[in-house]
């Protein structure tokens, strides 16, 4: 698909060092569209069904834990394969090892937990985009 919508988080970690506007930047810069962005202190109930697929996982309570520890920024961004191209700009999930250049990698690190604080999360297919939207945004 072309034209898409994603959902974008700026997770706790990255709310609470400062670099909501950073990261906003950088999905600007790139040319997508900020549609919708709110401020969301997320309940287990939300993040239970956002993070269905992990349920039962080992790392699951404690990034239920994490991701309620603080608020987070939600983001609706628009753009031509914004959802893949989102998760190119995020760069791998551990941020030790996330490539210089994206968000993850220029800015995260391992800080020794047990789980990745890896600062932002995007939809990884167009149907995950469309249930995280209605998820966060209703
Ligand atoms: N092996 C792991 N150990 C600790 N935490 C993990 C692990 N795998 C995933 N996580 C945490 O769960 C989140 C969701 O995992 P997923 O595999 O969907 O990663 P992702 O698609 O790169 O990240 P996101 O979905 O947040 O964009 C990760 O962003 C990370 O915070």
């Amino acid at each position: 698909m072309s034209h898409e919508e994603t959902l974008i988080l700026v997770k706790p970690d990255g709310v609470k060092r400062g670099l909501t506007g950073e990261i906003l930047r950088r999905i600007e810069a790139k040319g997508y569209v900020l549609v919708d962005l709110k401020m969301v202190q997320a309940d287990r109930d939300l993040l239970t069904s956002h993070y269905a697929e992990h349920e039962g996982k080992p790392f699951f309570e404690p990034l239920v834990e994490f991701m309620s520890s603080g608020p987070t920024v939600a983001i609706r961004a628009a753009g031509d394969r914004v959802i893949e191209g989102f998760r190119s700009l995020a760069g791998a999930t551990d941020p030790t090892t996330a490539a210089p250049g994206t968000i993850r990698g220029d800015l995260g690190r391992d800080w020794g937990l047990n789980v990745q604080q890896n600062l932002v999360h995007g939809s990884d297919s167009t149907l995950s985009a469309e249930r995280e939207l209605a998820l966060w945004f209703g």
